[in-house]
């Protein structure tokens, strides 16, 4: 990454729901609507921290706004960049937390217009953002088949 591209890295969180923080077997994933280069692609349910807010404060905001849900977050998924954080091509940085839902049941509100819950043997059933790609493998190992 450039110097340039590092001094104006905009800051993004999204997060790994999952159905349970201590045993989780499901991943949410949410489809895009928008902008038009990126609908269709899988993602984390997320979004840009404004300005003066805390990640973490973005980040219950935007699973409010996007999917009517309150969470609890949990770990952060450790990226390569500083602070833990996963590069979004050039110029994005993106902070994952792994989080449960604690009220609400996740609906398509704002942003997506599709929810799947994936097992750990459909991860690879959606086309993830490219970027989200590495992410979604960290994420695999903490998965468990779920109990049948
Ligand atoms: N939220 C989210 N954004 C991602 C992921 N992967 C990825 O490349 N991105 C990109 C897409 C966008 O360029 C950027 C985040 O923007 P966003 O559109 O989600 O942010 P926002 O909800 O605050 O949007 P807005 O208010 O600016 O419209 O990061 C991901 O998993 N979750």
């Amino acid at each position: 990454m450039s110097e340039r591209a590092r001094a104006t890295t905009r800051e993004v969180v999204g997060a790994a729901v999952v159905d349970d923080l201590a045993r989780p077997t499901r991943l949410l994933a949410a489809r895009r609507t928008e902008p038009p280069a990126l609908a269709g692609g899988w993602e984390f349910p997320g979004g840009k921290i404004d300005p003066g807010e805390t990640p973490e404060a973005a980040l219950h905001r935007e699973l409010l706004e996007e999917l009517g849900v309150e969470v609890v977050l949990g770990e952060r998924v450790p990226g390569p960049l500083a602070r833990g954080r996963w590069p979004l091509g050039e110029s994005w940085a993106m902070t994952v937390w792994f989080a449960v839902v604690s009220r609400g049941e996740p609906a398509p509100i704002e942003d997506h217009d599709e929810l799947r819950w994936l097992a750990p043997d459909e991860l690879d059933a959606v086309p993830w953002l490219p970027a989200d790609l590495p992410i979604v493998h960290a994420i695999a190992p903490h998965l468990r088949a779920p109990l049948r």
